[in-house]
């Protein structure tokens, strides 16, 4: 029997796999119950967010915390993303748009946005990347694909590229880069609708938009003009780079779209030989914006060589050296990004409505 909220109480296994998952994530019990279901001593939990590298240590938790009580049940988990809520309709096929941005240039956006974009799919999101960084577009370089064009079948809509099992289209596949540059606000946010509106993107959990540096006319016009589900703001520590990011923070306040955090890159500096951490910067500094607004350090990434050599090579770091610490460190951001979603962005109301299937062959990774 599945539980509903109608029935009078919780079975003890549903009871133990709520307490449990309530600790884990840290979030209330009536949030934590919708998640899970039971039926025929097997207890299915579906995640609202992504996790799925966590599944054999939350089964093994929870394998453990049900023998505590000599109980016993079947385990499954499984994933299922919800579409946000927007101030503006959705795009067709578009579960959530997430802009990464930063309140000044050179800070490592674009890297972040990249790395995040992979470090969702790799668990378990359907996901797409847009850049929409009209000053410097790096998509292409950093998925190698610089030479590529988006194709068409009726002059209208692109088929996005495709590279490493993601979806993507850049301003840079389709407009010189010294032209797109000069671009002022009106024709920099047209252009940013029209790219996502005009390209054939399959069903996606997550989209996620390079932004442009800065926090002017265009990039608020940007924010303004475009479904954001929500947005995280990318700092390095230093008192300057920090007051910019404030200002980023202040933009998408003032047009509504929910801040899901920040993430602080270049952190630190370790050392490969010892493991010493040098803080080059600054330390602390991301930690002392979130507490002051009140948002999470979704991540704090190192300052490292290898971030640096892969964001050029067109060989994204999760995709060549998934297993490396590294890659760890984007997909624990990659969590809380998706679970900061989840848990603080209400929900759709006419959800699933703009899904209409995939229009392109499309296959990601996370359906192998
Ligand atoms: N954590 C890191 N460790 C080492 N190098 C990094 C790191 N993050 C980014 N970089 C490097 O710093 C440079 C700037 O990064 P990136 O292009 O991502 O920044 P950005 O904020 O998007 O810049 P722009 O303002 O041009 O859009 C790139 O050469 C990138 O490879």
């Amino acid at each position: 029997m599945f539980f509903s909220r109608k029935s009078s109480k919780p079975s003890a296994l549903l009871q133990c796999a709520v307490d449990y998952l309530s600790n884990y994530f840290v979030v209330d019990k009536d949030e934590v119950l919708p998640w899970c279901a039971e039926n025929q001593g097997t207890i299915t939990v579906t995640f609202p967010f992504v996790n799925q590298s966590q599944w054999p240590f939350i089964e093994a938790g929870l394998t453990e915390a049900l023998n505590n009580k000599n109980l016993s049940a079947g385990l499954s988990f499984k994933t299922s993303i919800h579409s946000g809520q927007t101030t503006k309709p959705p795009v067709t096929n578009i579960r959530n748009i997430i802009a990464v941005a930063s309140g000044k240039g050179g800070v490592g956006k674009s890297t972040t946005s990249i790395n995040l974009a992979f470090a969702l799919m790799q668990e378990g999101a359907r996901v797409g990347i847009l850049d929409a960084d009209i000053y410097g577009p790096s998509v292409p370089i950093m998925l190698g694909n610089t030479g590529e064009r988006p194709a068409t079948a009726d002059n209208k809509h692109m088929q996005p590229l495709q590279a490493h099992g993601m979806v993507a289209n850049s301003i840079g596949y389709l407009v010189p880069a010294e032209d797109a540059a000069i671009w002022r606000g009106p024709m920099a946010s047209k252009a940013l609708s029209q790219i996502i509106n005009e390209t054939l993107w399959p069903v996606l959990d997550y989209l996620i938009v390079d932004m442009p540096p800065g926090t002017g006319d265009i990039q608020l016009t940007m924010a303004q003009q475009v479904p954001l589900t929500a947005a995280v703001v990318v700092t390095t520590p230093q008192d300057l780079a920090i007051a910019d990011a404030q200002k980023g923070i202040a933009m998408f306040n003032k047009v509504n779209i929910p801040v899901l955090g920040l993430v602080e890159n270049m952190s630190f500096y370790q050392c490969t030989e010892c493991g010493h951490k040098d803080y080059v910067f600054a330390k602390d500094g991301g930690n002392l914006l979130a507490e002051r607004y009140n948002l999470p350090l979704l991540g704090a990434l190192p300052l490292d060589v290898r971030i640096r050599e892969h964001a050029g090579s067109g060989e994204p770091l999760l995709v060549s050296e998934p297993d490396s610490p590294l890659s760890d460190v984007y997909r624990e951001m990659a969590r809380a990004v998706s679970f900061e979603l989840a848990t603080t962005v209400p929900v759709a109301a006419d959800q699933g409505r703009n899904i209409k299937g995939d229009p392109i062959a499309f296959n990601p990774l996370t359906d192998s």
